[in-house]
């Protein structure tokens, strides 16, 4: 009687898993015929770029090409270069970074059509021509652009277009700028790789077997690969400055509170405390500053969006020449970084000082405790709503070992917990950090609030003005390892819970004794081994520095950035 009923138990869980198993199988199907639609959609939109770009005979590209941001502004203010002919520059120059990297999901076409219709106006005499006046950019997937997809790296939102652009694409309009390509994303967003089924995996352009980091993954490489002069990154844990960091471009994300988030699909919906935000990614701190000086000229945000403060740019705060104090730390007592990532903060410390400023150790309090609370925050429901996403797409390889830990009951995850605890406690750390029930993660938003108060108190008494410190732990890793090494996240995901300020300027690059002092780096645990043995073979790749300032000084943030900037640039 017994072994019946085992068998029958046996019978309707196989025919259960099988159903489950083909339903799935024909649903991939499925989803990789979306999958080859959306790719001939992209070869198609590549074409038309190449056509349009070879229009424009090869020395006016070439001239075009070689202009820096402030030079090519100039030239389209002045009238000596058309919208047209600066558009069909950057489709040429992006075809061929895309070549390299695999950075662009899709060029827009009516790039072309808007650079026409702006040439047209400015041939009225009477025509004032606004700020970004023909100025090319590109913007990372998941900005809302009308007539595009927002698909986040997700099969099952390809071919929904976007029916209005988001307030700040609006604005770029408005102010005269050209979104002329979009660049890739990791799935979910949830991740500083860039690979998803849809568009494949960006490369950095040092190397095909390393990840330009993510989520802005396709800006940072088509930035550095010399496909875009300024891009539009976004940023819930690190998403434009790891991506700026691992291939030596520079972004900020100011505090979500200075943009509008209307009509923003984030990765994971209905998140209260982890912000994200926009914000600019380029090759000069100069050029995000001249965006931002822009976009904060007037109070045009807050008029299409009653939840944005009114607070303008703030020209007095980015020329100041105040001595400021700065509080920096190259290790946060939660991931030691690798020493390169240590001597970069070193490096900065020192150019800051022979400036003028006062820099003193500074560590912000708790921080395993605080990632905690980071990875409980910005999943919000322990991954609920991303493996239901999940499980209905096809799912990419480099994002199973974050899948799979989403896929762990969260009680199972806190038993494993205790036993890993005592093995490797770091581990055991996080693996109790998905929430269990609405009551922890109450608590946690309460424990969130809290520590924004004490590091208010923090810098107001101490009178710092600023934070230096490391971006991550490591040069560009190989694209498998972030999925693995979110733990890597804590000098990022910090100023998110924060909601500071906080951008990512390059400082130096790998040499042959940062590697040799790599080897003494830890090894304690299984994220300490993955960090040491990614850093390995990374001689000459960029590595950069995080400046982070309390909401509302930006403006401070990017003057502390563009003085490291001159100090290691000479320019
Ligand atoms: C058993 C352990 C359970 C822990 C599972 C945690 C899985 C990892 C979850 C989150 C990792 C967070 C990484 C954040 C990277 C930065 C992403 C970013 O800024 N994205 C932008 C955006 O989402 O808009």
């Amino acid at each position: 009687m017994l072994l019946l009923l085992f068998t029958a138990c046996l019978a309707i869980l196989g025919a259960y898993f099988y159903r489950f198993w083909s339903t799935r199988q024909k649903r991939q199907v499925e989803l990789q015929k979306i999958v080859d639609k959306k790719r001939a959609q992209r070869a198609e939109s590549v074409k038309f770029a190449k056509e349009s770009s070879e229009k424009l005979d090869k020395e006016t590209r070439l001239k075009i090409a070689a202009m820096e941001y402030s030079e090519l502004k100039d030239g389209l203010q002045s009238g000596k270069i058309t919208c047209i002919d600066a558009v069909r520059t950057y489709y040429a120059k992006a075809i061929s970074a895309n070549e390299k990297t695999n950075s662009v999901c899709m060029f827009v076409k009516e790039a072309e059509k808007w650079a026409m219709d702006w040439d047209e106006k400015a041939k009225d005499p009477q025509f004032q021509k606004p700020p970004l006046f023909g100025l090319p950019m590109s913007l990372k997937e998941c900005v809302p652009l009308e007539g595009y997809d927002q698909t986040r790296g997700f099969v099952q939102d390809t071919f929904r277009p976007t029916e209005t652009d988001g307030v700040l694409v609006q604005q770029l309009k408005k102010l005269g700028a050209i979104p002329y390509v979009q660049t890739n994303v990791p799935q979910s967003l949830l991740s500083y790789n860039c690979s998803n089924p849809v568009y494949g995996t960006t490369n950095h352009p040092m190397d095909k077997t390393r990840t330009s980091g993510g989520s802005s993954g396709g800006e940072s490489a088509l930035i550095s690969a010399d496909g875009s002069l300024l891009g539009i990154g976004g940023d819930v844990g690190g998403s434009i400055r790891i991506p700026c960091a691992y291939t030596g471009t520079t972004g900020i994300k100011p505090s979500h509170l200075r943009f509008s988030h209307r009509g923003v699909c984030g990765s994971v919906p209905g998140r209260p405390l982890i912000n994200s935000n926009d914000g600019p990614m380029s090759t000069r701190v100069e050029t995000n500053v001249d965006f931002l000086r822009t976009v904060w000229a007037d109070t045009w945000i807050t008029e299409q969006d009653p939840y944005v403060p009114p607070v303008t740019w703030n020209e007095e705060a980015y020329k100041s020449d105040k001595k400021l104090k700065i509080g920096y730390y190259v290790d946060d007592g939660w991931f030691t970084p690798t020493p390169v990532c240590q001597r970069a903060v070193m490096e900065a410390k020192q150019i800051l000082e022979d400036s003028g400023h006062t820099l003193v150790p500074f560590r912000p309090p708790r921080v395993p405790e605080v990632l905690r609370m980071f990875l409980r925050a910005v999943c919000v429901d322990a991954g609920t709503f991303l493996s239901k996403k999940l499980m209905n797409d096809i799912i990419d390889p480099l994002l199973y070992t974050q899948v799979v830990l989403w896929m762990v009951p969260v009680p199972i995850q806190r038993f494993l917990s205790s036993i890993i605890k005592v093995f490797f406690p770091r581990l055991g750390n996080l693996m109790d950090a998905m929430t269990l029930s609405t009551v922890e993660l109450r608590n946690t938003y309460a424990d969130i609030e809290a520590y924004r108060s004490e590091m208010a108190g923090l810098m107001v008494d101490q009178k710092i003005d600023a934070l230096l410190c490391p971006v991550t732990v490591s040069p560009a890793l190989p694209h498998v390892s972030p999925s693995k090494l979110f733990a890597g996240t804590s000098y990022t995901g910090i100023f998110n819970l924060l909601d500071y300020a906080a951008g990512s300027v390059n400082v130096t690059h790998v040499t042959k004794q940062d590697e040799l002092d790599l080897e003494d780096y830890e090894e304690s645990d299984p994220w300490y081994a993955l960090a040491k043995k990614g850093s390995r073979g990374t001689i000459g790749f960029p590595i950069g520095v995080q400046v982070a300032t309390p909401p509302y000084k930006e403006e401070t943030c990017l003057r502390i950035m563009r003085e490291i900037e001159r100090g290691v640039t000479g320019k």
